[in-house]
């Protein structure tokens, strides 16, 4: 059996007294696009520096197809960060040939074939003058110019508009159809993950509280209303609650239909806003 692209056991990072990271333990499927989400400052980020190899953990391990990570950049990982640091003043095409001497393993080809399907892409204009939408394009590009197995996106669709998100996004899932690689996403934007992604990966305070299947999960979760006088018995986990004076509104995770209570399955995005809801009161508790 070949090794899972991405495979992450009692994985921690801490910084002095701050858990960024813990204990989290998950595997992605080969060729799965996964949405990473969770609230600011859950770890997203610290998460994927440390698979792409920018950082070492302070605790556990991560491996990418088999090899442990352990503080150096996998060739089989390209990720994309936040900042999409590139050169101001080369132009795009400068950019691109920088890539071939700063990696081993690069096709340029490939690189700008990325760039002729993103339209508005001037390879020869310098990369000071682009937009940062045009910037996280070229990032893009570049990253998948290293043809990687395994590819980190840290939050790529927040600087686009609507007609580059969906360039990118279509960008990607072809990555995905052609050459099968592996897709770490992370994203605010629940409506978009739910149009590109097959898995989740939930964390919040730097654990993780949901991964796997996106249908197993929202199959295993309910949102149940019911009248406000009743409380509500269930024999799963309560996630998330809200009242109005006439009923409650509960995200529950597992067990039997509560009976005498509607109850359908959440959508990708109620499932997450219920998860967000619980970690925002269960920090304002603690206040
Ligand atoms: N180099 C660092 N030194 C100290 N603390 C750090 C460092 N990097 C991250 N942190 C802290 O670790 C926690 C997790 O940060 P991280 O950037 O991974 O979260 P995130 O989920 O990506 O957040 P966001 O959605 O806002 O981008 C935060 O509390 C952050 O302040």
């Amino acid at each position: 059996m070949n090794a899972s692209p991405v495979r992450a056991e009692g994985l921690a990072k801490h910084f002095g007294r701050l858990r960024a990271l813990d204990d989290c333990t998950f595997e992605l499927p080969e060729g799965s696009v996964t949405g990473l989400v969770g609230p600011n400052g859950a770890g997203k980020s610290t998460l994927l520096s440390l698979i792409a190899g920018l950082a070492r953990p302070t605790r556990g391990e991560v491996s990418v197809h088999g090899t442990p990570v352990r503080g150096r950049m996998h060739p089989d990982v390209s990720l994309l960060t936040q900042k999409r640091p590139l050169y101001e003043q080369f132009t795009v095409r400068e950019i691109m040939r920088a890539g071939a001497a700063m990696n081993d393993r690069w096709s340029a080809a490939r690189a700008f074939e990325v760039l002729d399907l993103l339209a508005g892409v001037d390879p020869d204009a310098k990369v000071r003058t682009l937009s940062a939408g045009a910037r996280t394009q070229v990032a893009i590009a570049f990253a998948l110019g290293r043809l990687p197995k395994v590819l980190l996106l840290d939050e790529p669709l927040s600087d686009l508009d609507p007609l580059a998100r969906d360039e990118t996004l279509r960008i990607v899932m072809t990555e995905v159809a052609e050459r099968g690689t592996t897709v770490l996403l992370s994203s605010h934007l629940l409506t978009d993950l739910g149009d590109v992604c097959d898995h989740l990966l939930l964390l919040d305070e730097g654990r993780v509280q949901v991964v796997g299947d996106i249908d197993e999960i929202l199959g295993d979760h309910r949102v149940v209303v019911g009248p406000a006088e009743v409380e509500l018995e269930t024999d799963g986990v309560v996630v998330d609650s809200s009242h109005t004076p006439r009923q409650t509104t509960a995200l529950v995770r597992g067990g039997s239909a509560p009976s005498g209570w509607d109850s359908t399955h959440p959508d990708l995005e109620a499932l997450v806003m219920g998860y967000l809801r619980a970690s925002r009161n269960r920090k304002l508790a603690r206040q």
